[in-house]
């Protein structure tokens, strides 16, 4: 087998740690070898206890304590701490060689559209310890509810996609808000656009056409910007969300085998050889 790893990236709140637990959670129910890999030299507490934990070498709180850093250069500084005991990476991988890595990281933004220190990570993780690697990029559902969010969102995701040059998920997490109507102010860029909550999955591979319209209508002094804009949407056709309901098993397991396929996890498993089955598989397939 070879060796996989998912890293959960987005903003700070927007349900990396929650989604961690429950791909594990699903995925150990169908007997998977699925490992919790805590990269958040933060984080402070856990639904599963990591198998590998960043603050086992390094946690924020002492550096910002003993070199007197405020919270992101002391994040910078763990980063480069643990490059630069790649030794210490090198033994934790070692005893999950055959495993599956969900990776939660932090939730500042800077990691992910403007410092080289996650895709320097992801690097190291792919060349020297030959990983597949991809990530998901989750944006809360909220992100939806306003055309100026929308972009926000959408440019983040791109810029992490451009950064990190890894296959990458779009995840909206959090949709059971959306289902209740709690996500902010109200749904108003889907109803506004002639949508209902159920057609949600045709705003998530958004429409650039009425995107346009809504955003002029809310900043008509920016037409050309709102145009680059979706027209940079429309060209990155990668751009688009999976939307992710944690209190449905069904979303979970589909958003686990987009994540397989995304690495296309189980490619190396040797076909099973005849000899290798017992006289009761034959007997079963001839039923
Ligand atoms: N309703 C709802 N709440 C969620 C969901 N996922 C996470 N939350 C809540 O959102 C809050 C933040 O979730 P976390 O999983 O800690 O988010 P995070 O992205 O790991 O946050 P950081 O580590 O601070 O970057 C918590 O209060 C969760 O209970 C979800 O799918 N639906
Ligand atoms: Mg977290």
């Amino acid at each position: 087998m070879g060796k996989y790893a998912c890293m959960l990236t987005g903003p700070a709140g927007a349900g990396k740690s929650t989604l961690a637990a429950a791909l594990i959670t699903h995925a150990q129910a169908s007997g998977r070898n699925v490992h919790l890999f805590n990269l958040d030299p933060a984080a402070e507490r856990f639904e599963f206890a990591p198998s590998i934990d960043i603050k086992e070498l390094i946690s924020l709180e002492d550096v910002m304590t003993e070199m007197e850093l405020g919270p992101n250069g002391g994040l910078v500084y763990c980063f480069e701490y643990l490059m630069d005991n790649l030794d210490w990476l090198s033994e934790q991988l070692s005893e999950y060689n055959d495993d599956y890595l969900i990776i939660d990281c932090p939730g500042q933004i800077e990691l992910y559209t403007h410092t080289s220190l996650l895709s320097r990570f992801i690097n190291t993780l792919s060349t020297s310890f030959n990983y597949r690697v991809m990530a998901c990029y989750l944006l809360e559902s909220n992100f939806i509810d306003d055309v100026n969010k929308y972009f926000a969102g959408t440019l983040s995701a791109m810029s992490s996609m451009v950064n990190l040059e890894v296959p990458m998920i779009n995840v909206l997490s959090k949709v059971d808000l959306l289902k209740k109507g709690e996500a902010g102010s109200s749904r108003h860029l889907i109803a506004r656009a002639g949508r209902t909550g159920k057609d949600l999955e045709r705003f998530l591979d958004p429409d650039p056409t009425l995107i346009l319209s809504e955003a002029n209508s809310h900043n008509p002094k920016f037409y050309n910007l709102n145009k680059a804009i979706v027209q940079l949407i429309e060209d990155f056709s990668l751009i688009n969300f999976h939307p992710l309901d944690l209190t449905s098993e069904d979303s979970v397991g589909d958003l686990l085998s987009h994540i397989d396929n995304c690495m296309q996890y189980g490619e190396d498993e040797e076909p099973k050889e005849p000899k290798d089955m017992d006289m009761g598989d034959f007997a079963e397939a001839e039923e």
